[in-house]
C-alpha cells in the first residue's frame, strides 16, 4: 500500500489534504510523471507536532497544539507562513506546505514548501499571552529550523512583531542575531523594504495583466475582497492605485457593499480603532457567503482555503477570479468553473506568490547585511511575477489545460526534477 492511499491518517482527515492531493494527481498525470518519484514529490518530508504552554493573565496555563511541516528539501531551505488560527490541523499545514512547494518552484525560488500554526484564536490573546506563545512556539521548532534549513514569515494570525520575537528567540539560543531565520520582520530587526505590502501588491499587479489581457481597463473594473487582514487590505489599496473601484469589502465577522466604492481609509481607521470591521457603516452589511455572490469584474478571496465550492461556483459573478488566499477553490468548484469558461481564474500558487518572493529578497538581504530601496524591491518582485505569469500562459498553451494545472504542472515538474537529478534512492 502506498502511504498516499492511508485512510484513518489523521494528514488524510482532513479535506483541506485530500483537495491539495487530488490537485497534485491531475497535475501529475497531465505531465505523465514517473511513478517512481510521483509519491516522492507528493507527501511531506516532515510533520512536527508540538504542545505549547501559555501561562494566561489569570495565572492559568493552557496548552495549545502546533505544527510544523516541511514538504520537501531537495531545492534548499524550507520557506513558508505559520498561522495562528482556532481551526489549524496538521492536515491543513500539511496541504498549505505543499502548495508552498509548488509556488516556490513556479517563482524559481532556491527553497521546498513549509507552513506552521497553533490552533489558537490570537484575538482572544492579550499581548503578553501572544508574544508568551510565539516565543515557546519558536523555541520548540529551534532544533527543526534556522536560515539554510526552514524559514518562517506571517500568515493568518501572525504579523511583523511575532516574527520580530520568533527571531529573538532563536538569536537568544544561538548567541547572535540571526535575522534570515524568520522574514515578514520589521524593517528595524532586518526586515525587507516592501514585504508588508508584497503578497497584495503581487495580487493587484496580477490581476491589472489579467485585465489588460482581457482588454479591460482597470477604470471600468470593480473589486470584491474577502478578508481585510495584510493581504486583502494591501491588495484593495493596491487595485485602487491602478484605478479599481473595490465595491465590497469583508473580515470575519462579516462584509459591506458599496456599488459607488468602499472608502478604503474609513474602513482601515475603524479597524484600527475596534481591531474588527463589525459595526462600521460605510456600505449595507452582507455576508461572507452572500458577498463572494456579489456582482464585479474581480472576486479577490483573501481569507481563508474552500469558500468557493460546488454549491456557489455556478452563481459567481465575476469575471475574474485572483486567488489571494491558499486554496480558497475546492475541486468540485474548479470542475464548475473550467465548465462554465467565462471565469479567468488567476491560482493561487501565482496570484499570492509576491509575499514569497520578497521574503525571499528578505532572507538574501540578510545573509549579505546589504539592504536593497522599496524601489528595488517592487522592481524585482514585478520581474519574477511577470516571469512566472508568461510560464503559466506556455504551459497552458502547451498542455491545453486550465491555468491552475499549467501552474502547478510547472511547480511540481520543477520539484520532481531536482529529486530525479539528486537521484531518488539514498
Ligand atoms: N501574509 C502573507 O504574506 C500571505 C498570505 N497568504 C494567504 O492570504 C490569506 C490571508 O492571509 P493574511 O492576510 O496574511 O491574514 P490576516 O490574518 O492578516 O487577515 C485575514 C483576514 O481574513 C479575515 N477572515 C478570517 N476568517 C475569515 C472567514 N472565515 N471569512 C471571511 N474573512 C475571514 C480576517 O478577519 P479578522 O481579522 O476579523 O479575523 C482578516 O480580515 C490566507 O489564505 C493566507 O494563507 C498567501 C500568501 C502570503
Ligand atoms: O513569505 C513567506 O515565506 C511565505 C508566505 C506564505 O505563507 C504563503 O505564501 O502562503
Amino acid at each position: 500500500m502506498k502511504p498516499s492511499d492511508r485512510s484513518g491518517s489523521s494528514l488524510y482527515d482532513s479535506d483541506v489534504f485530500r483537495m491539495a492531493c487530488r490537485q497534485f494527481d491531475l497535475a501529475a498525470d497531465l505531465i505523465d510523471l514517473d511513478r517512481d518519484v510521483r509519491e516522492r514529490t507528493k507527501l511531506p518530508k516532515r510533520c512536527l507536532t508540538v504542545t505549547v504552554p501559555v501561562k494566561h493573565d489569570d495565572g492559568v496555563v493552557r496548552i495549545y497544539e502546533g505544527y510544523r511541516v516541511q514538504h520537501h528539501l531537495s531545492l534548499g531551505p524550507t520557506k513558508g507562513g505559520i498561522r495562528f488560527h482556532p481551526g489549524v490541523t496538521i492536515g491543513e499545514v500539511a496541504a498549505l506546505a505543499m502548495w508552498m512547494s509548488w509556488k516556490c518552484a513556479l517563482a524559481g525560488l532556491p527553497y521546498g514548501g513549509a507552513k506552521g500554526g497553533v490552533a489558537v484564536d490570537p484575538h482572544a490573546l492579550s499581548r503578553r499571552e501572544l508574544e508568551a506563545l510565539s516565543r515557546r512556539y519558536m523555541q520548540e521548532m529551534i532544533p527543526f529550523v534556522g536560515p539554510s534549513i526552514d524559514v518562517a514569515a506571517p500568515d493568518m494570525g501572525t504579523n511583523e512583531q511575532v516574527m520580530a520575537w520568533m527571531m529573538d528567540t532563536y538569536s537568544n539560543q544561538v548567541g547572535n542575531s540571526v535575522p534570515a531565520v524568520v522574514t515578514g520582520k520589521p524593517i528595524a530587526v532586518g526586515g525587507s523594504e516592501g514585504r508588508r505590502e508584497a503578497t497584495g501588491h503581487g495580487v493587484a499587479y496580477l490581476i491589472k495583466r489579467q485585465l489588460e489581457s482581457m482588454s479591460l481597463r482597470p477604470q471600468d473594473a470593480t473589486a470584491v475582497i474577502q478578508g481585510f487582514g495584510n493581504v486583502g487590505a494591501e491588495a484593495a489599496l493596491a487595485l485602487r492605485g491602478y484605478g479599481v473601484r473595490i465595491v465590497a469589502i469583508s473580515d470575519v465577522s462579516g462584509g459591506f457593499h458599496n456599488p459607488r466604492g468602499i472608502d478604503l481609509e474609513a474602513a482601515l481607521l475603524h479597524q484600527a480603532k475596534h481591531r474588527t470591521l463589525a459595526g462600521w457603516a460605510g456600505g449595507d452589511a452582507v455576508s461572507n457567503v452572500e458577498l463572494l455572490e456579489l456582482p464585479c469584474t474581480v472576486l479577490v478571496p483573501a481569507a481563508m482555503e474552500r469558500v468557493i465550492t460546488a454549491d456557489n461556483a455556478g452563481r459567481l459573478r465575476c469575471r475574474v477570479l485572483a486567488e489571494a488566499a491558499n486554496g480558497p477553490t475546492t475541486n468540485d468548484a474548479d470542475l464548475i468553473l473550467q465548465a462554465r469558461g467565462d471565469v479567468e481564474i488567476i491560482p493561487d500558487i501565482l496570484c499570492n506568490a509576491g509575499g514569497v518572493v520578497v521574503s525571499y529578497f528578505e532572507w538574501v538581504q540578510d545573509l549579505q547585511s546589504l539592504f536593497w530601496t522599496r524601489a528595488e524591491v517592487l522592481v524585482k518582485l514585478c520581474a519574477i511575477l511577470d516571469r512566472a505569469s508568461e510560464a503559466v500562459e506556455r504551459q497552458r498553451v502547451r498542455l491545453g489545460c486550465p491555468r491552475r494545472l499549467a501552474a502547478l504542472a510547472l511547480g511540481i515538474g520543477r520539484v520532481a526534477e531536482a529529486k530525479a537529478s539528486r537521484g531518488l534512492f539514498p
